[in-house]
């Protein structure tokens, strides 16, 4: 079963014929929401709990590119803390402590987050914070004991709208950005598909971040780690 949300109801909506048609119509739900907004977001939530019954997995997709004014504060607003809401919230519903099952949140940050992109820095910077927002929440200790996992996936390029919408106002040279991705290469949807399923599978994974690349393939990144006690 699943629930999907987005602000493109035209979209969202023909995704959920395709996915009704393809496993059920009690199988798939869709509802227009956006990321950025808080009641929304917690109404969203209630609602695939009363339908579905619990929330197993939880993945924070919703991404933009800004860099200027007011595009860059909306990029903040969804991409740092849609995710920050969507993992949240993700948290209350699935905590063991809190009356839920457990599971697994995977939040899709980008390799411009573990490394730095000089040619969208805003969109870098939210990206970065959703590396640390998951690492922290995947090693606190609370968290864990509550039986839920947050890892992250980190793409290079991706073929879908984002990277061919690329224009003066989500990036500060258009053209050395077609080089670069011309020079990395850009990878399928399924790649990252397979990255995620490995990620809600793997139960051993927690605090996993995961770059998805066509130059460099699929890397787990290992960052050093000192224990807080
Ligand atoms: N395509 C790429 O090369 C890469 C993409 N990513 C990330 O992957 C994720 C998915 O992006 P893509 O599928 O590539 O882009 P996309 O542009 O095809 O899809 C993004 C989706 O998010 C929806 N959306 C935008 N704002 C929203 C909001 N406020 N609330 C709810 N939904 C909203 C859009 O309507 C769209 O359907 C994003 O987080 C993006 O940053 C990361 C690295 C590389
Ligand atoms: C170069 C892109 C510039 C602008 C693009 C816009 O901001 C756009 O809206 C979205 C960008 C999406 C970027 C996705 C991935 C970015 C990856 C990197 O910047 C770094 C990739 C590889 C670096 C080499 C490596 O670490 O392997």
């Amino acid at each position: 079963k699943v629930c999907f949300c987005d602000t493109n109801g035209e979209l969202g909506t023909k995704t959920l014929s395709e996915l009704q048609s393809k496993y059920g119509e009690g199988n798939a739900m869709f509802q227009t929401c956006d990321v950025s907004l808080q009641q929304p977001m917690e109404n969203l939530f209630k609602k695939v709990k009363e339908t579905f019954g619990c929330l197993d997995i939880v993945c924070n997709n919703a991404g933009i590119g800004g860099e200027v004014y007011p595009l860059w504060e909306k990029t903040i607003d969804v991409n740092l803390k849609g995710t920050t809401r969507g993992t949240l919230l993700a948290l209350e519903h699935m905590r063991t402590d809190k009356g839920g099952k457990g599971g697994v949140i995977i939040n899709i940050s980008s390799a411009a987050g573990l490394n730095v992109n000089p040619l969208s820095p805003v969109y870098s910077a939210t990206k970065a914070g959703i590396i640390a927002l998951t690492r922290s929440l995947a090693m606190n200790s609370e968290v864990k004991s509550a039986g839920v996992r947050l890892n992250v996936v980190c793409p290079a390029f991706v073929d879908t709208d984002l990277i061919k919408e690329i224009n003066d106002d989500n990036c500060l040279d258009v053209q050395k950005a077609s080089k670069f991705i011309e020079m990395i290469g850009v990878v399928s949807k399924e790649v990252v598909v397979d990255c995620f399923m490995e990620l809600v599978r793997d139960v051993n994974q927690n605090g996993a971040v995961v770059k998805c690349s066509k130059m460099d393939g699929t890397q787990y990144t290992s960052i050093e780690v000192k224990p807080v006690t």
